[in-house]
């Protein structure tokens, strides 16, 4: 991979303090702005070649086509704040740090299902108010209840064995993780339309996207059992606010817990304020341990990538991407669940590259000794050649990618045999 010059940095949201010493150890210039508004980010980030947000800094079109940005990193895992397709077009890679918060979140979302069993924020406030009210606070045991999972990736599954140490059965749904993979954690895949019906707790993990805009609405409320509670520690929105709050005061919903707003922080305060309702200000990811590996995460892939090591945890679309100074066009798509590569500049593969693992590409002309050429510069770096992707063609120079079992120290080591590499890990 070709090194990307950044010599400015732009931290515009609380990130760990390790973030910007990483950045300046590595000889990055960095500036601590937070609090912006929309037209003073749009002034600043002129200056910059990286920004460094978490969710707070929505990194709109109109920012981003003001600025001469090369990376944005998200010190966290949804980038739902930050217009991806805007940054890709223009070039600019963002990239998030998706594992470091992922047993914060879930350990929030143990919280709230367990608060909202027990109504301990309820009792908590009426003690301090100097009640002593034992009737009004009576609860339900966890232990042998139904808790549905939907969204059964990092969090998901780590909310799942947690709650299964309670004694709650967990069921769940997810398109793309296979039900064998999930079964092995205990977790009974089955339709939506099974789900609803049975769950005593329903708690939410997926992105937000069209397809989970609304997951809970009228209608699936409705499918559920009466007196669910429910949990969104993922984004405002998967739930729809205005249905729960319908839900709620029929009494179809027994109880809310919301980490996450469409609006952050709300305006209208009528879910917060309801009494069956527990909220917190978007603290999934708020733990000094999340911070410490989220902010320390995305300097370290900001650097890798100054230094042209590894592109790690790249979200952007890929209609291009970036090789020795030069971009090049890519088309790809997803198939079941995992994202492929189908063409890469002018070369159309004769399978579709399996965009997982480590990758090395690497662009020559065809020859029948270049595999093993390849395979055998490489193993003297100590790394395995793991599969092979060609192109169809085999005229002139084209592109082929090698999954590899770890990236090169150093690409020039190819430079016998190639026109040009580059290497990845996704
Ligand atoms: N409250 C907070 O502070 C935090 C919130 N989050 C949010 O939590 C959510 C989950 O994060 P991760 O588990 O790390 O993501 P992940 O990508 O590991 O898992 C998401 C899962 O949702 C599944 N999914 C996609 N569409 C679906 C649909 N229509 N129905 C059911 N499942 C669907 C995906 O297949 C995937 O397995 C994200 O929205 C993330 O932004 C993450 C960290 C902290
Ligand atoms: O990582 C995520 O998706 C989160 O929601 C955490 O957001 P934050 O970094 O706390 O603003």
């Amino acid at each position: 991979m070709a090194p990307i010059f950044i010599k400015t940095v732009l931290i515009s949201e609380s990130v760990d303090p390790r973030c910007k010493t990483i950045l300046e150890e590595n000889g990055i210039r960095v500036t601590e702005k937070q609090n912006m508004k929309k037209d003073e980010l749009m002034a600043e980030i002129k200056d910059y070649d990286g920004l460094v947000v978490r969710s707070a800094t929505k990194v709109t079109s109109d920012i981003i086509n003001a600025a001469n940005l090369k990376i944005i990193g998200r010190a966290g895992t949804g980038v739902d704040n930050v217009d991806v397709d805007a940054a890709t077009k223009k070039g600019i890679i963002v990239m998030n740090t998706p594992s470091g918060n992922t047993i914060s979140a879930a350990e929030l979302t143990c919280a709230l299902l367990m608060s909202l069993s027990r109504n301990v924020p309820q009792a908590a406030m009426s003690m301090k108010q100097g009640n002593w009210d034992r009737k009004k606070f009576m609860g339900a045991e966890l232990y042998g209840k139904v808790l549905g999972i939907v969204g059964l990736g990092r969090i998901g599954k780590e909310v799942a064995s947690r709650m299964q140490s309670f004694g709650m059965r967990t069921i769940g749904y997810d398109p793309i993780t296979p039900p064998e993979v999930t079964a092995s954690w205990g977790v009974e895949q089955m339709s939506l339309e099974q789900l609803w019906p049975q769950c005593d707790y329903i708690t939410v993990h997926t992105p937000l996207m069209p397809s989970t805009v609304g997951l809970l609405n009228d209608e699936t409320f409705a499918k559920c059992k009466k007196g669910v509670k429910v949990v969104n520690c993922a984004r405002g929105g998967i739930i729809d606010e205005a249905a729960l709050l319908r839900a709620l005061e029929s009494g179809q919903c027994g109880g809310a817990g919301l980490d996450v707003f469409v609006e952050e922080p709300p305006q209208n305060r009528s879910l917060v304020d309801h009494p069956n309702v527990i909220s917190c200000p978007h603290l999934g990811a708020s733990t000094k341990e999340a911070q410490a590996r989220c902010g320390e995460d995305i300097a370290l892939q900001i650097v890798d990538m100054v230094k042209g090591k590894k592109l790690v945890g790249a979200v952007s679309s890929t209609p291009r991407c970036y090789t020795q100074g030069v971009w090049n066009h890519a088309s790809g798509s997803v198939q079941g669940g995992v994202p492929v590569l189908l063409e890469l500049s002018d070369s159309v593969f004769k399978q579709p590259v399996s965009l997982t693992g480590n990758l090395l590409f690497f662009k020559a002309s065809a020859s029948p000794q270049l595999l093993s050429s390849v395979a055998g510069l490489l193993a003297t770096e100590g790394v395995e050649i793991e599969s092979y992707s060609a192109p169809a063609d085999r005229t002139g120079d084209l592109w082929y990618c090698v999954g590899v079992s770890s990236l090169l120290r150093d690409l020039s080591a190819l430079k016998p045999l190639v026109k040009e590499a580059a290497q990845l890990t996704i």
